[in-house]
């Protein structure tokens, strides 16, 4: 990893490998770091987050995936960052301290979600207990109202936030609203802050307002489309770049017509890497026959701009 490397470009939200019999599977964890850094150029990963189920494991689960991701990260991988948040204030804290003793390359944290905080002091209470467990450790702040139901917005809690949490670092930025963003960027220039976008779908948007990269589940299996993408805005050639936010688009649009979520990025990073990512746990379930089929028959029919 490279400490003090500022985080931008493509994050890979990882997702949690499991068995058949639901089962966490450490052993194909090295398989899938060669896979994302040789197939999809992606040399940053996100894990025991949304993708990776992270509110769906235990604690010791939570553990032993950060450790096995950190080590066989180390030579290969630039950042590592793992999701602590938790509901309880307390195993979000031990998770922090782990992530701080195994030499994570940064934290980030989900606002709670069960009993929310209600305005912007009552949540930076809350990641300030746990950020403050890594003091050494990059911090951030992970910003799903779309799932955690918590809308505080990011421009109005990044308000002299720095003062308050000294290892603030950026924002995992999964939400639509490009207002909220813009200010966010606009207003943060000094703190040199970095802005990940996480709504794949319309990463373009977010470049063109300033965001630095991006964290999501599609840089699994197009993550290496996405970067010629990225290539494509900072040359600047736009009309190349819309094509493949376009094509990108045009996958997504079918599989979330179909039904999409965590269990069918699962089946789709097993069928593009021939890495077995297994099943989700419950509540989720298992990606149909007939997803796979339809969702591997759209992806090959795409025709990109660099003839792939
Ligand atoms: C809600 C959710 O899981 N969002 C992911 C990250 O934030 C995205 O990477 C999406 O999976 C992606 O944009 C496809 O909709
Ligand atoms: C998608 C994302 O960033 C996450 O899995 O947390």
């Amino acid at each position: 990893m490279t400490p003090g490397k500022k985080l931008e470009g493509l994050v890979a939200a990882t997702v949690t490998p499991m068995t058949p019999d639901g089962q966490i599977n450490l052993s194909v964890i090295r398989k899938y770091v060669d896979y994302l850094v040789s197939e999809q150029n992606v040399k940053n990963v996100f894990v025991n987050g949304t993708t990776g189920e992270g509110l769906s494991l235990n604690i010791q689960e939570r553990k032993q995936l950060a450790e096995e991701w950190v080590c066989q990260g180390k030579e290969k991988l630039d950042h590592v960052i793992i999701h602590v948040g938790a509901l309880s204030l307390p195993e979000s804290q031990e998770l922090a301290r782990h992530a701080a003793a195994i030499g994570a390359s940064g934290i980030a944290v989900i606002a709670p979600f069960f009993f929310k905080p209600t305005n912007k002091d009552e949540l930076t209470a809350f990641l300030q207990k746990v950020a403050s467990e890594a003091p050494a450790v990059p911090f951030y702040y992970y910003h799903i109202p779309s799932l955690t139901g918590v809308k505080i917005r990011v421009e109005e809690l990044l308000g002299g936030i720095k003062e308050q949490i000294p290892t603030f670092q950026g924002v995992k930025f999964s939400d639509t609203d490009l207002l909220d963003l813009a200010q966010c960027i606009n207003k943060n220039e000094r703190e040199q802050f970095a802005f990940l976008y996480g709504v794949d779908e319309q990463l373009l948007s977010a470049l063109a307002i300033g965001a630095d990269g991006a964290v999501g589940s599609t840089y699994n299996y197009l993550g290496q489309k996405t970067n010629l993408m990225l290539q494509a805005f900072a040359k600047p050639d736009l009309a190349l770049a819309r094509k493949y936010q376009f094509l990108t688009g045009e996958f997504l649009n079918f599989v979330i017509k179909l039904g999409f979520g965590v269990a069918q990025t699962k089946a789709v990073i097993t069928f593009v890497s021939g890495i077995p990512m297994g099943p989700p746990r419950l509540p989720l379930v298992d990606a149909s026959e007939e997803f796979i089929v339809k969702a591997k028959a759209k992806l090959d029919s795409i025709v990109w701009p660099d003839g792939d």
